[in-house]
């Protein structure tokens, strides 16, 4: 496999998404991604998207947040809350600017009804974090961030003719790219704190590994959402 289909997120990413299997090519190559780098997504379906999108990144924010709350050294507590505005300032931002132009408004973004798909995906990564410590919640998490992180990177080295560049060009730069190793070195500090250096040997590894192929899972259940429309 190419160094590009395996960004540098880290030595628990590497792991994690070795472990997923084929999952991991499930999501990060789903027809919904094919579609955006080849530019034959209907664009009722990006739309139904990001209004879901918008309001999946204010729960995921959440759960973020709580990641502050459970970390254990001010290092971890930093990153989480970095990666909170991050979403908030940085991502939401794509969604508000995509959906005005279409005449859909904050309000209304924000007023959106979640589908099962989106409710079952963030209360899962959330309940990751309410039952669990801060390695279960890390691992509900990763696969989003890291996820979009490395379909951005590979769209935009295609380099398609395609209407959704504006989406690609937000999750292959460098704003969110940074977020992406900051998010990988955070996971690898957390696990490497708890698990100790050798963490792969340990049990708790797969079970963490387990968590974030449920996570990736969930991810495809979303993009299939976005392919149905609305
Ligand atoms: C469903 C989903 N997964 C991941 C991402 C990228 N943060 C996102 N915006 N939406």
């Amino acid at each position: 496999m190419s160094a590009l289909a395996t960004p540098g997120y880290g030595r628990a990413f590497a792991f994690f998404r070795e472990a997923a299997g084929p999952e991991w090519d499930a999501y990060t190559r789903h027809a919904f991604v094919e579609q955006l780098g080849d530019g034959t997504l209907p664009r009722a379906s990006f739309l139904h998207y990001m209004r879901q999108d918008y309001v999946f990144l204010f729960n995921f924010a959440r759960a973020w947040a709580l990641a502050a709350a459970k970390s254990d050294t001010l290092e971890e507590m930093r990153h989480a809350a970095s990666t909170v505005a991050g979403l908030a300032e940085g991502e939401m931002a794509l969604h508000v600017e995509v959906c005005a132009r279409e005449g859909i408004d904050k309000d209304a973004l924000f007023a959106t009804k979640e589908t099962q798909e989106n409710l079952a995906y963030t209360r899962y990564v959330l309940e990751s974090g309410y039952s669990g410590d801060l390695l279960d919640l890390l691992a509900a998490l990763a696969p989003c961030v890291l996820g979009y992180g490395e379909i951005g990177l590979r769209l935009a080295a295609e380099g398609r003719e395609t209407p959704y560049a504006e989406w690609i060009a937000t999750y292959a730069g460098e704003p969110y790219q940074a977020i992406c190793r900051e998010v990988g070195a955070l996971i690898d500090g957390a696990i490497e704190r708890r698990l100790g250096a050798d963490f792969t040997a340990v049990p708790r590894s797969r079970r963490l590994a387990e968590r974030f192929t449920t996570a990736t899972r969930l991810e495809v259940g979303f993009w299939d959402m976005g392919l149905r429309g609305s």
